[in-house]
């Protein structure tokens, strides 16, 4: 079964009912390795084709489809036809030439990248697989086309017809009808890296990194010379379920239950960006965690939809519902959050503070959530749009210390039977990281019943980039702990070419914070400490800075170096040893590159980590740290 990346459920309604059953017979009778799209706009002059069609193999194929009749042609050339409508006649493209001049302008697009060209022979300088392109009649039999002197302006073989496309007709005659439109053929199947390459230029919405997020590419009239001597080596685009799970989100309820790094808050930025240029209510996005919403709110500011997607960390939005809504905010004092959520549910519930006020709903980390919090926010989805979405990981919920989402999702308004996905690949880790960090935590996350309603615990997999393993640094006293990674931080900085923003040193409790700024303070390492509030709601990850934080306020961020200091402080006496693990977890599932821990005093985390075999054994001055202290 082919792959449709544009979901079908989601575009059925909007399909003429010849593309309806084009669409099926591509699913059913084309083999998994075909990748199918339908009716998106490509490339760098935004130009729609009905379908598009890769395959390793065979190429790149672009079809028009048309529902016509032969007695509802009056006339066609090679450039327009007249059609007899009921308000008269009607004179479009010659649907040959849509395709034409669509494939034309992606081959161009596609020539520009080196790495999808042929070096040798006599194709040489030109793609290194087939195009072709065609159209697709579908209530016009090949009896009839032939009767006509339609071959002309449409050549037989760049047709497909009514009854090749039938319940009956053999699925090998369907995908020979659609070969017969490639005029080559080429011995060499498409790498997967070509087609991600493919995608990255085809769809400039699924790229990740300095392009990722663009629906639209900065200029049709960019001349394209420029654009390929800016083309990256290494294309990175969404995998093609994440693909597929971007397109598909309707309306209605959605949860993507994804492992740490799984590409969750990619999608949500996938999303948001969509449905600003859909929407006419702003989009309202919600986190727990006040740092993740100030990096959410950068990352709405440079896709340009800052003042269409409303981030918030959630008490804030409660605060500012009633700050906006002219209710009283409760007093400060004992149990202020606890409070200040209720008023705000007793001000829905009597009408001060109206429902449905956002065209979209996202909740990022789902998993932090309480049932009351959940059932306020899926209330405020404009029923029309109905368009929610929850994304979630048991793993990482490190607030809730009762059992997390022991509730059913329907109890709290949010209907997702059939319509929750998993996402189980790792990308931001590199395998020794993720393994690491997997390992440590495996023995403490207990899977929990699972069924669509309750979220299971899932086993997360990596994608395989390799890098330095993780390393475990032992020292006599915290300050010397702290001293040393100071003089690391400036080290990586001078000598390897870090940028202060690219690390971050994360600890558990705020006096380990304090000796820890403290310690970049004397080394005059530019530094920004969230320790409260507000700093948290400044973070920006681009600031040139080391940033300085909680465990608890890194979820939901990521850097290249990650130093975890004070491990020999973790678990203290007392404390749930399965919540501080999963918290460790969290933290180290930050990294991108190199994970540091550090520690004074031995810990059940620390020898649990030495028992580890994945730890690499330390010689002497053999480490990517600096020996120190000496
Ligand atoms: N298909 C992919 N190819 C390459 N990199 C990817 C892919 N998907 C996601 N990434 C990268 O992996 C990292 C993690 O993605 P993201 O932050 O969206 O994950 P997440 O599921 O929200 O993680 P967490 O729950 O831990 O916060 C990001 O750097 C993102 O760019």
């Amino acid at each position: 079964m082919a792959q449709l990346l544009t979901p079908l459920h989601g575009y059925l309604s909007k399909m003429q009912a010849g593309e309806k059953r084009f669409a099926k017979r591509l699913e059913q009778w084309l083999e998994d390795d075909y990748l199918c799209w339908y009716d998106l706009p490509v490339g760098k002059r935004q130009r729609y084709a009905d379908f598009i069609i890769v395959h390793p193999l065979r190429g790149l194929l672009l079809l028009e489809v048309k529902d016509w009749k032969l007695d509802t042609i009056h006339s066609i050339d090679k450039q327009f036809a007249t059609l007899l409508t009921s308000n008269g006649l009607k004179q479009v493209f010659n649907p040959l030439e849509q395709a034409r001049q669509c494939a034309y302008q992606l081959v161009n697009q596609l020539e520009q990248d080196p790495q999808l060209l042929s070096h040798t022979g006599k194709y040489r300088g030109k793609l290194a697989f087939p195009y072709g392109y065609g159209v697709v009649l579908t209530n016009i039999t090949r009896e009839q086309f032939e009767a006509t002197d339609l071959n002309e302006v449409l050549p037989w073989n760049r047709v497909l017809c009514k009854d090749e496309m039938l319940e009956s007709t053999a699925p090998e005659d369907f995908q020979q009808c659609l070969w017969n439109m490639f005029e080559y053929q080429f011995p060499k199947p498409l790498t997967l890296p070509m087609l991600d390459r493919i995608r990255w230029h085809l769809f400039p919405e699924i790229r990740i990194g300095a392009t990722q997020g663009c629906l639209f590419e900065d200029s049709a009239e960019s001349s394209e010379a420029d654009s390929s001597s800016l083309l990256p080596d290494i294309m990175k685009v969404m995998d093609m379920q994440q693909e597929q799970l971007a397109r598909s989100l309707g309306t209605g309820h959605r949860v993507i239950h994804g492992v740490a790094g799984s590409g969750k808050t990619l999608i949500l930025g996938f999303r948001c960006l969509y449905l600003a240029s859909l929407l006419h209510k702003p989009i309202l996005v919600l986190c727990y965690n006040i740092a993740l919403a100030a990096r959410l709110r950068v990352l709405m500011q440079e896709q340009g939809i800052a003042d269409r997607v409303n981030v918030y960390h959630f008490h804030d939005w409660c605060a500012e519902l009633l700050r906006h809504h002219h209710v009283d905010p409760p007093a400060y004092g004992a149990d202020y959050l606890g409070t200040l959520v209720q008023t705000v549910i007793q001000a829905v519930a009597s009408g001060h503070i109206p429902r449905g006020q956002y065209g979209a709903v996202m909740i990022d980390e789902g998993h932090d959530f309480q049932p009351d919090w959940l059932k306020l926010v899926s209330g405020m989805v404009d029923p029309e749009t109905d368009s929610l979405l929850l994304l979630y990981d048991d793993a990482q919920s490190i607030y809730n210390k009762d059992k997390v989402l022991d509730f059913s999702l329907s109890s709290v308004g949010i209907n997702v039977r059939g319509r929750t996905t998993v996402l189980k690949l790792n990308y931001r880790n590199t395998d020794e990281v993720f393994s690491f960090a997997h390992h440590f935590a495996r023995s403490y996350l207990q899977a929990l019943d699972s069924d669509e309603d309750h979220i299971p615990l899932l086993t997360p997999q990596s994608a395989g980039r390799h890098g330095l393993e993780p390393e475990l640094r032992h020292f006599d006293s915290f300050s010397k702990e702290t001293r040393t990674i100071a003089h690391w931080l400036q080290h990586w900085h001078d000598n390897r070419n870090m940028a202060w923003s690219e690390m971050c040193v994360v600890y558990r409790h705020t006096p380990q914070g304090r000796q820890l700024h403290e310690a970049l303070q004397a080394a005059a390492i530019p530094c920004q400490w969230l320790d409260s509030t507000k700093t948290k709601k400044q973070f920006n990850p681009h600031d040139d800075s080391v940033k300085l934080m909680t465990m608890h306020s890194s979820k939901g961020l990521e850097f290249p170096l990650v130093v975890i200091a004070g491990l020999g402080f973790m678990p203290e006496e007392g404390q749930d040893v399965q919540a501080e693990a999963k918290l460790l977890y969290v933290a180290m599932t930050r990294s991108t590159e190199k994970l540091l821990l550090t520690y004074h005093q031995e810990t059940v985390f620390t020898r649990l980590m030495q028992g580890l075999d994945i730890l690499p054994s330390l010689k002497e001055g053999d480490s990517y740290c600096i020996q120190l202290d000496s």
